[in-house]
């Protein structure tokens, strides 16, 4: 089965987590493209989305379903959103669309955090993918050089902005053992606004999309 139709199932099973009349929060990407579709196709009764993203916002608005602002609607029931790797454990690596720090808010904020994945980013270990890093845009050498001496290979996507204006350094090769102490301590890199592991606030449902069925895993 092709990627796309088994992200469109991740995203299908994620359907059953949102409740009714509420407000929800809303990932980015291409498999959380499919969870806005599938809200708006089988209209869904949601009282509005809190969004990571302009991409997903303006897919959300063009579906009529209204954009919220975090900072009006306190906790939020739900999160859905994607990963570009996952563990067991629920750790992820995020960030390959460029969201990963509007992300980390909207998941903070979200007290079940359901990740939707096709079977292919399922990883024993994190590392494979490379770790994107958000950079206020004048730290973005300094960082680089930090992160090179942890043994990284930073690579600057050139070209490309993120939504709060910064940059991004894709991270290869790191060695990541111990996710949730990596996470923390490239967080305190000066100019680091965050990165894309998600080991602190991981997923509580991760929803895996095999041409099977859905997996569901918990902690
Ligand atoms: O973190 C993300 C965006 O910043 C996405 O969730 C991640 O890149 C997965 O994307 P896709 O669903 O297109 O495979």
């Amino acid at each position: 089965m092709d990627q796309d139709r088994l992200k469109r199932m991740a995203a299908e099973a994620a359907l059953d987590y949102v409740p009714r009349g509420e407000v929800i929060g809303v990932g980015t990407g291409s498999t959380v493209n499919h969870f806005i579709d599938l809200l708006a196709e089988r209209r869904i009764d949601v009282a509005g989305a809190v969004s990571s993203s302009e991409a997903s916002t303006a897919r959300l608005r063009r579906h009529g379903i209204e954009v919220l602002d975090l900072n009006d609607v306190g906790d939020l029931p739900v999160y859905v959103d994607g990963a570009d790797e996952a563990t067991r454990h629920l750790h992820l690596t995020k960030g390959g669309g460029g969201a990963l720090t509007r992300e980390k808010i909207v998941a903070a904020a979200s007290r079940t955090f359901v990740c939707i994945v096709d079977e292919s980013k399922l990883a024993d270990r994190l590392g494979r993918f490379p770790l994107p890093v958000e950079v206020i845009p004048m730290a973005r050498s300094l960082v680089a050089r930090r992160l090179a001496a942890r043994g990284g290979r930073p690579v600057w996507r050139q070209g490309f902005v993120t939504d709060n204006g910064n940059v991004i350094l894709d991270v290869h090769d790191l060695e990541i053992l111990e996710p949730a102490r990596l996470e923390s301590e490239l967080n305190d890199i000066p100019g680091v606004v965050t990165n894309g592991l998600f080991a602190l606030r991981p997923a509580d449902v991760l929803l895996v999309a095999r041409a099977d069925g859905v997996q569901t895993l918990r902690l």
